[in-house]
């Protein structure tokens, strides 16, 4: 782990855009460096060179005041001697007469006698005293036998300060005789200063032992009288300065001299500024040199990383993918044209699809590999993908390469330096696509097309022009299979029926499922003779329907109605054709079924009727044009009449009266049940409750109630509503529901039924036997009542089939604690049977048609009307 990690540390501060910055900064480093000591070891020098030369200077002073302070002394002694052998007054004079005399202009030479009288001068002066004067009493109260120098002072003979040098002088007898004195300007001994050495801020200094500075010059300035520090060498005027002092010979002075140490460093410090900058400028070149450089690095180490990242991803997900990865570079032609694709890499995916190793397909080009990859797309694609870069997808139906998959998705990625085509093999995706495709356009049950594909086959025959003809199949009788044999027994039929058809049609024709028990014919009628071997085709098919099968173990038979419509005199899309080819096979039911109808624009007059009616229908609510009728209920076992049931009936002035069958429907289609139903269930109630008012014996009364108006909220309420107002005993109320109105939505049916139930109203089924129930959930129903379908009675004593319909429901009935009311009951025999098999009551014209209320109660206040 460690060692890793200092070799990936090492790795990357090998990494140039690591390593050039080091390397720079310590180039910076130590080139500052060496700057920096060569400044240093500069100063030295400089400094050295500065002490040099006062020491140069300091020499070339001290020797020349030496000089001065030397001739001054032996002016004195001269003139010592001359006085002490001729006197002062003659002395100096005698002097003066040889040329011994220093020049009266720089040096002035006076005798003093005993008493500080000033007795003798050159140049002359007046005689003042200066007995006390330092240098007077300095030598009047001790023999040093050495010469005196005063501090610079202005005194009675002179107005500008001088610096005394004196001697004493002594009488024959060694005693104090006066002294002799040389005054000069103390500018005497810095005269000698010189700029092009000294500098501006020079000095040139004549110190007493005593540290009081007898002469000083610094530049132009002179001055006197400053007091000096012991052994101090500079004056306090803010100048920092190179200096160095000696003390002179037998005289108690010391010369002094001083460089200013900015004006001695002036030189070195502009070199030295000269080297910053120069130094400065390098290195701002070299870190701008090296910045550039290390963005260059930079760019490039990250493109480096970059490109290993993708390489490493690539290779992690090549591995580990589902999908094939093949890494390919172009081969060019010598005029640059991509001629070949050579494999550079590839996965293990890759090598599983073509059945080749790494090394074999490596070694490959494309067109060696897949010879036809030119005539298929493929080869444009990898071109097209290696000329434009991104990213190309296709899906790829291979048919040459029995080893290959069948379906394959590619998707080609223009990389650095090559192609990389992934290819995924979508075969079990693009089957299911297919299998889906199949679904949703054919019928689960017959594998016929359904409904959305005969309508695109429709149009598309349409749109190819030529005449079309639609046959629009409804088969006769196949509710009762159905519900008699059960579903599965339906399913068995159309399926049967299904092969039939599809074994009766020309290969240029189409059949299909449209839905429930409706087939579709799609027959090709162009050419001579085609829309007659057309019909023929659905003559055909009627007289194979016809043909008895054997289902769930039974010997059925149906048949079929067909309505046609050609295209195009009979409509332009697929829509009106099927439309029309519908109204003729109503037609078709309308004239006994079993037989085919061209549709003609007459059938249409039924569709404009039935707007007529819609629209009839609500005037004829609001005119009160409705009212009801009654058909009584017998007990079978009694003949008495225990109930009735209201039947509307609509009185149009024009059209006389018109029965439920054509209006109700309508009614339900408009959403006027509701009212309408309401209404019948109010005056049937008010009715009852009239009769009972009247003295009959109580009739319990039968109200229809149709799927919407279940269905709505407020039913119960209305039934709640209707009995308050009416005042009838909700027991004497009896709601008639259909079978496939409770199966829509069982849970809500059961809830409403429950309450219903709860308030004492009667429910029974009508129609039994046509619709779908589930006998399981009979069982759960709050009803009393099963009504058997008058078209199970109709043929009792005639048909086995519904005789054994009739006693099947008797039975069920009875089991499930029901009692059974047969309709439609018409004739003895009808009754006979019913009665012999158990069926508890009666309704039918053998007993009475719908009357009107008034006869009802005639009716009523009558005898029995059947015998037990
Ligand atoms: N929702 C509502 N539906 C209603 C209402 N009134 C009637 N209807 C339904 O309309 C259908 C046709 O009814 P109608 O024309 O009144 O026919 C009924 C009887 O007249 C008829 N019948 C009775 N006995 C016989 C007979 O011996 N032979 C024979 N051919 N017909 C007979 O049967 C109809 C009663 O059927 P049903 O209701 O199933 O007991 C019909 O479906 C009515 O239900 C209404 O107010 N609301």
């Amino acid at each position: 782990m460690i060692v890793q990690l200092f070799a990936r540390w090492l790795r990357r501060g090998l990494d140039t855009y690591i390593s050039l910055p080091l390397f720079a900064l310590a180039l910076l480093g130590g080139l500052w460096l060496l700057s920096l000591h060569d400044i240093e070891q500069g100063r030295e020098r400089a400094r050295a060179a500065a002490v040099n030369t006062v020491g140069e200077v300091l020499g070339t002073y001290e020797a020349q005041v030496a000089r001065s302070v030397d001739s001054i002394d032996q002016t004195l002694r001269v003139i010592k001697y001359a006085v002490e052998r001729s006197g002062a007054s003659d002395a100096l004079a005698e002097l003066a007469g040889e040329g011994l005399l220093p020049p009266a202009m720089v040096f002035a030479v006076s005798v003093v006698d005993r008493d500080g009288m000033v007795v003798a001068s050159n140049p002359r002066s007046r005689p003042v005293s200066v007995a006390d004067q330092a240098y007077f009493l300095y030598h009047q109260q001790r023999d040093s036998g050495g010469i005196f120098v005063s501090h610079a002072r202005r005194d009675a003979v002179k107005s500008d300060a001088h610096l005394h040098f004196t001697r004493r002088l002594d009488d024959a007898r060694g005693n104090f005789a006066g002294i002799v004195m040389l005054e000069t300007d103390p500018a005497y001994f810095t005269s000698d200063y010189e700029r092009s050495r000294l500098g501006e801020r020079g000095m040139l200094a004549l110190v007493g032992t005593d540290g009081v500075v007898r002469a000083l010059r610094v530049g132009d300035q002179t001055s006197y009288g400053q007091q000096l520090p012991a052994g101090g060498v500079d004056v306090d005027d803010g100048v920092t300065r190179f200096a160095a002092a000696r003390e002179l010979h037998q005289v108690p002075l010391r010369v002094i001299v001083g460089l200013d140490e900015n004006e001695q460093m002036a030189r070195f410090e502009r070199e030295t500024r000269d080297k910053l900058w120069a130094l400065a400028t390098a290195s701002l070149v070299l870190v701008a040199g090296t910045a550039l450089l290390w963005m260059w690095a930079w760019q490039g180490a990250r493109n480096r990383a970059r490109v290993r990242r993708a390489r490493e991803t690539f290779a992690a997900a090549s591995a580990a993918s589902l999908d094939a990865f093949f890494v390919l570079r172009e081969v060019r032609d010598q005029s640059n044209a991509i001629i070949d694709f050579r494999f550079i890499d590839v996965n293990a995916r890759a090598e599983r699809m073509t059945g080749m190793s790494h090394g074999d397909l490596c070694s490959m080009t494309l067109l060696e590999m897949i010879p036809e990859a030119r005539k298929g797309g493929m080869f444009q694609l990898l071109v097209r993908a290696s000329e434009d870069g991104g990213v190309h997808e296709r899906e790829w139906e291979n048919t040459t390469q029995p080893r290959y998959p069948r379906w394959m998705q590619k998707q080609v990625v223009s990389v650095e330096g090559g192609i990389v085509a992934i290819v995924r093999d979508i075969t079990e995706r693009k089957l299911a696509e297919e299998r889906m495709l199949h679904l949703a356009h054919h019928d689960n049950l017959t594998g016929l097309p359904n409904r959305v594909r005969i309508t695109e086959r429709l149009n598309q025959m349409v749109a190819d022009g030529g005449a079309v003809m639609v046959a629009f199949i409804d088969l006769d009788g196949f509710k009762l299979v159905n519900d008699g044999l059960g579903h599965n027994a339906g399913d068995e039929l159309l399926k049967i029926v299904a092969e039939r058809m599809a074994g009766c049609v020309r290969t240029s024709d189409a059949v299909g499922r449209f839905g429930g028990d409706e087939f579709v014919l799609m027959l090709d009628a162009v050419g001579d003779g085609a829309p007659a071997q057309a019909t023929a085709v659905i003559e055909r098919v009627r007289h194979a329907v016809l043909q008895s099968m054997c289902v769930a173990g039974q010997k059925v038979q149906v048949s079929c109605s067909i309505g046609v419509a050609v295209y195009p005199q009979d409509g332009s899309d697929a829509e009106t054709l099927l439309m029309h080819a519908d109204a003729a096979m109503y037609r078709a039911k309308e004239l006994g079924k079993n037989n085919y109808q061209f549709y003609t624009r007459e059938m249409n007059v039924n569709i404009e009727e039935k707007l007529h009616l819609m629209e009839g229908l609500r005037i004829a609510f609001e005119r009160q044009q409705f009212h009801l009728v009654y058909q009584p209920k017998v007990e079978m076992r009694t003949g008495r009449i225990f109930g009735c049931e209201a039947l509307i009936r609509w009185h149009d002035p024009a059209r006389g009266v018109i029965g439920p069958d054509r209006f109700i429907p309508l009614a339900e289609e408009s959403g006027m049940i509701v009212a309408l139903g309401e209404w019948v269930l109010r005056t049937a109630c008010f009715q009852n409750r009239a009769w009972q008012d009247a003295g009959l014996a109580p009739l319990c009364i039968s109200v229809n109630v149709s799927p919407r108006q279940f269905e709505e909220q407020g039913l119960v309420d209305r039934v709640a509503r209707a009995l308050a107002d009416s005042g009838m005993d909700p027991r004497w109320l009896e709601l008639e529901v259909t079978e496939g109105l409770i199966m829509r939505d069982l849970a809500q049916a059961l809830d409403k039924m429950g309450q219903l139930r709860a308030m004492g109203v009667s429910l029974s089924i009508d129609d039994f036997g046509t619709g779908y129930s589930s006998l399981s959930a009979l069982k759960s129903f709050p009803i009393s009542t099963l009504k058997i379908d008058k078209s199970f009675v109709r043929d009792l004593g005639r048909s086995d089939g519904d005789e054994a319909i009739a006693s099947s429901i008797i039975g069920l009935a009875h089991r499930l604690k029901l009692r059974v009311i047969a309709e439609g009951v018409e004739t003895e025999q009808q009754r006979s049977f019913l009665s012999e098999n158990g069926c508890d009551e009666l309704q039918g014209y053998l007993i009475s048609r719908p009357l009107p209320p008034e006869r009802l109660a005639l009716m009523l206040s009558g005898p029995d009307l059947i015998a037990a």
